[in-house]
């Protein structure tokens, strides 16, 4: 299986379903994505009442008048994702979102994507966790930002005593919007394919930096999936927006990994049919004995 790339929607919609869909035929019809990714919260079985009635912590970026009301204002029901999926389908492009509590994994679980993923946030919940494990039969995307090496293994472990660690697909994340380079730390890709690749089904990057330049050395580690940030328009109100690809960034990073993972082989003779020709003009050859001497 070739590298896939998943457009992170997020909440980068602005709860608007018509921007939804258009973000969905973007990144199917233009950037040629795999999968495009939603996110789904029940805000009040997620939050604390206090966290529910305090302000959002960055006024601007606001959707209420407290961050409860903020969350709602970005949260589509199950209907909507429903209908969110059917638009993927028929773009020709899979539809996934990550769940953050147990009701969102139940409600999800129940439309039967072909993966959900389980955010660096919510990894650690694992009556959550259970829920997927028990009863939703797709991939598991787990991402492993804010994650501990001792945390990491409880995930795994839970997952093989259920005998669901072969469907999960572990993320090296930093979690930060935006994550400065020296912040990446690519090499937790390798760190976690030592560790977990004969464990789980394969390993992931989930991205929040700026620029596609990462994403293509995450390829070269082994990553078998890159999931990016995208909105269409990265002035937008919004926590998230900034640290997103535009549709042409999208565009470009599915070209740029779908080349790149062409060129990672080994070659397939010792010289090349494309070097032939030029082995043929260009290759430096000691000229016959009698030649020389005239
Ligand atoms: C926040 C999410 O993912 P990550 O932890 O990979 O940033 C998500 O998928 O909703």
């Amino acid at each position: 299986m070739g590298i896939r790339v998943i457009a992170e929607v997020g909440c980068n919609h602005k709860g608007d379903m018509q921007i939804a869909k258009d973000m969905i035929r973007t990144a199917a019809v233009y950037a040629r994505a795999d999968v495009v990714k939603f996110q789904k919260r029940k805000n009040r079985e997620l939050l604390t009442d206090e966290q529910y009635r305090t302000p959002h912590p960055n006024p601007a970026n606001a959707y209420g008048d407290t961050y409860g009301a903020h969350r709602e204002f970005l949260e589509f029901d199950v209907a909507q994702h429903a209908e969110l999926m059917a638009e993927c389908a028929l773009n020709g492009i899979g539809y996934s979102t990550s769940v953050w509590d147990v009701t969102s994994a139940v409600e999800m679980a129940s439309l039967k994507p072909a993966l959900l993923k389980i955010p660096s946030a919510c990894n650690l919940h694992f009556e959550m966790l259970d829920v997927l494990a028990r009863d939703y039969a797709g991939e598991i995307h787990c991402s492993l930002g804010m994650t501990t090496q001792d945390e990491e293994a409880q995930i795994v472990d839970f997952f093989e005593a259920r005998g669901r660690a072969k469907d999960v697909v572990l993320y090296a994340c930093t979690s930060g919007y935006p994550v400065a380079f020296d912040d990446i730390c690519l090499l937790e890709i390798t760190r976690l394919k030592d560790r977990f690749g004969d464990r789980v089904k394969s390993i992931a990057f989930s991205g929040h930096h700026l620029g596609i330049a990462a994403d293509v050395a995450a390829l070269a580690l082994g990553a078998q999936w890159v999931e990016r940030h995208f909105t269409l328009d990265r002035t937008w109100k919004g926590t998230d927006h900034a640290a997103s690809l535009e549709p042409d960034g999208l565009r470009r990073l599915v070209r740029d990994l779908r080349a790149v993972e062409g060129s990672l082989k080994y070659k397939a003779s010792e010289i090349l049919p494309v070097e032939q020709v030029q082995r043929d003009k260009l290759k430096w050859r000691a000229k016959p004995k009698s030649v020389a001497a005239a």
